[in-house]
């Protein structure tokens, strides 16, 4: 599907399925039986009665774990607001291909298929202070290129992003979307200094201000503020929640990213669960205000999907528990 605007994509992404509570009961009921006390495997439980819900299968197995990468570049990176020059986007991009980057470490170590998309990187989006990051027409191309990626036969998909700039982006759009001063979404992103990071404030500040009047619409907050590769994240995971594939978000970008979905469609969202909380100080709140409690907290502050990458790991576990352990009756186990 190749979307021409973005309204084009707010139609696909309407009548949203939802999950399956028959399925959900039905593994709500096997793990009533597994051969351990009541509630023992703690958050395990509920991931694997989120993941069975969304699979539509009581006992489900996790084969297929798709790792997509969105890269872009931002014009907002003039301003000095990274700690790391522009070029090293595309540098990232190359290191993604040939394999050396964390993100294909830990796709591998989880048995996770990984795609590396860049986004027109030398096409910046504009820099957001005088005008809005992208048209209608690239905010639509690069939801198409996020919706396209995710593969129909994935059991799981987790997005990530690289893009030299875009911890400001996501401030942008969190403050956007839920209110409250630019200050307070900022964070050191690479590691900016102490000046760094009153720039941020600024220009966070002053692309609210700049688009004031356009922000009322949760698509508008995207073209005007984000990226290509925050959009591309969008897409994706707005196309999974079309095809019932849960999702595990990752750090700041990529839940400024999903933010969007939620504020569009409420409950856009239920396919998706935190896989972490990282050190940029906006994602605990943006958490927060979608009601998600992260799975992980490593201190992890690199996006690419790392944080999300690493709760494979845990939704693995899970899984395996619920529809690989034995019931009482199967072992021969006295109950309570
Ligand atoms: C070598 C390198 C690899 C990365 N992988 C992810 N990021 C992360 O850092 C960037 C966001 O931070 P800021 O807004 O401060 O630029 C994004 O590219 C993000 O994916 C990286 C950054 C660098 C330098
Ligand atoms: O939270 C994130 O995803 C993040 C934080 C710092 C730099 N890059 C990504």
């Amino acid at each position: 599907m190749i979307f021409q605007t973005p309204a084009e994509f707010a139609r696909a992404f309407t009548a949203l399925p939802r999950l399956d509570a028959q399925a959900r009961a039905a593994a709500e009921a096997r793990n009533g039986q597994l051969t351990k006390p009541p509630g023992a495997l703690g958050r395990l439980e509920d991931l694997a009665l989120w993941y069975a819900a969304w699979r539509g299968e009581a006992r489900p197995e996790l084969r297929a774990p798709q790792i997509l990468v969105f890269a872009g570049n931002h014009g907002v990176t003039a301003r000095g607001v990274s700690a790391f020059p522009a070029a090293v986007t595309a540098q990232m991009v190359a290191n993604f291909e040939a394999g050396g980057a964390a993100i294909n470490q830990l796709a591998r170590c989880f048995g996770a298929s990984m795609s590396v998309h860049a986004l027109r990187l030398d096409e910046p989006t504009r820099d957001f202070t005088s005008d809005a990051a992208m048209t209608p027409a690239e905010l639509a191309e690069a939801l198409s290129t996020g919706w396209n990626a995710v593969d129909p036969h994935a059991d799981l998909v987790v997005t990530g992003e690289m893009g030299i700039g875009n911890t400001t982006p996501a401030a942008a759009i969190a403050a956007a979307l839920y209110g409250g001063d630019a200050a307070s979404w900022i964070g050191r992103g690479t590691g900016v200094d102490d000046a760094g990071l009153l720039r941020k404030a600024e220009v966070v500040g002053e692309g609210l201000q700049r688009h004031a009047a356009a922000l009322s619409d949760p698509l508008e907050v995207l073209r005007c503020l984000g990226g290509r590769e925050l959009a591309a994240m969008a897409g994706a995971i707005a196309r999974a929640r079309s095809l019932s594939i849960p999702v595990i978000l990752d750090g700041f970008i990529c839940t400024a990213s999903a933010s969007v979905l939620e504020r569009l469609v409420p409950g856009a969202l239920d396919h998706a669960v935190a896989g972490h909380v990282s050190q940029e100080p906006g994602h605990a709140r943006l958490l927060k205000a979608l009601n998600k409690e992260p799975l992980l907290q490593l201190g992890l502050r690199l996006g690419e999907g790392t944080g999300a990458a690493l709760a494979i790991g845990v939704l693995q576990g899970a899984i395996a528990c619920h529809s690989g352990m034995a019931s009482f009756a199967e072992a021969g186990i006295s109950g309570a």
